[in-house]
């Protein structure tokens, strides 16, 4: 039987910190992304893809700002709604036409998708999800003056604007992405980590202004449509220890016991790796088997020639075994 695996992929790798926002570069990168996607669905998976969001909203969250005299702003769930919406499309044109170019026919879907978060999650009130672009110290601290923003540093790359990043609850229909799953499409859904919407007591939902981990709603994704495998996509092609310091290594393949002692000891950070690295341990100890790597190798990274994987005790001595 065909495994199943859902693969996240950075917003950062739809645009890249130096790259200008403009849809061509946008549009360039994801038809990249999807000639790799394309391989991975050749190789015999069946795949389900989520996607970030974080340079995409912030730019049109800006562009509300910009032009606020003359047409009025958007929430930012709305704004959310919007990237998940241009980000879809993207990236259903682009896989559309690349498995075309491999002989393939699967159909590709893109799912608007809402994500349920409690609007008691304290995350809102500490906010930690850099979005936009990057800026300088005092580009930042001036604009955060200016606008009211929250700003923080970002993994040793420069300033950006934060917003809450509330835990995903639950996936709204992820057993019909199940299902179309199962019926050979490849669907694309929950990006940006899903519109955050909550429950009110009569059932009813809230539109809330956050914009949720990717990481975290594509560990959820993984979960509820049952995948085998859970690929996080980004910029480095390994996970490392003692990252950016002459000490730094990299990460192969790891027990989940020891990708837990490296996240106790603070080895990834908030907002960037912590997330990733939390939400591959996670997926892992529920039995399945998690991928990090860069988004160019990820078709090697399943066969085992790249990346960093993440996988319970027991998996790992048949593994180190099977492999001599
Ligand atoms: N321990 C680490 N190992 C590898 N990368 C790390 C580590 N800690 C922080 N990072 C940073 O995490 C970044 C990837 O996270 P992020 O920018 O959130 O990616 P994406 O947008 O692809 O989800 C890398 O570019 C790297 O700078
Ligand atoms: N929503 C989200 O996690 O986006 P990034 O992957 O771009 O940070």
């Amino acid at each position: 039987m065909a495994q199943k695996v859902v693969i996240a992929l950075g917003g950062n790798a739809i645009l890249q910190p130096k790259q200008q926002a403009t849809y061509e570069n946008q549009v360039d990168n994801v038809r990249k992304c999807c000639e790799v996607i394309a391989r991975i669905v050749r190789q015999g998976y069946e795949v389900i893809i989520t996607h970030g969001n974080g340079p995409q909203v912030g730019n049109i969250l800006r562009q509300q700002d910009e032009a606020k005299e003359v047409v009025p702003p958007f929430p930012l769930d709305v704004c959310s709604a919007e990237s998940q919406g241009f980000i879809g499309y993207m990236m259903n044109q682009c896989l559309k036409n690349e498995l075309q170019k491999l002989g393939l026919s699967n159909h590709v879907t893109s799912m608007l998708t809402l994500t349920e978060v409690s609007k008691e999650d304290p995350a809102f009130l500490d906010p930690a999800k850099p979005i936009g672009v990057f800026y300088s110290e005092e580009e930042a601290r001036q604009l955060a003056e200016e606008k009211g923003w929250i700003v923080k540093e970002d993994a040793g790359r420069g300033w950006r604007r934060v917003v809450p990043s509330p835990m995903p609850i639950s996936i709204i229909g992820a057993h019909f992405i199940r299902s179309l799953t199962d019926q050979g499409a490849i669907v694309i859904a929950a990006g940006g980590g899903g519109i955050p919407v909550y429950r009110q007591a009569d059932g009813t939902l809230i539109g809330v202004e956050a914009v949720i981990d990717k990481d975290r709603s594509g560990y959820q994704l993984a979960q509820d449509v049952d995948a085998d495998i859970f690929m996080i996509l980004t910029d480095v092609e390994n996970v490392y220890v003692n990252y950016g310091t002459p000490q730094q290594k990299s990460l192969g393949t790891i027990s989940l016991e020891e990708a837990q002692q490296y996240a106790d000891e603070g080895q990834f950070s908030a907002g960037s790796m912590g997330p990733k690295m939390e939400a591959a341990i996670g997926f892992a100890e529920r039995g399945g088997m998690s991928v990090i790597c860069s988004l160019d190798q990820a078709d090697l990274a399943l066969e085992g020639k790249s990346g960093t994987r993440i996988i319970r005790e027991n998996d790992y001595y048949k593994c180190a075994s099977q492999s001599g």
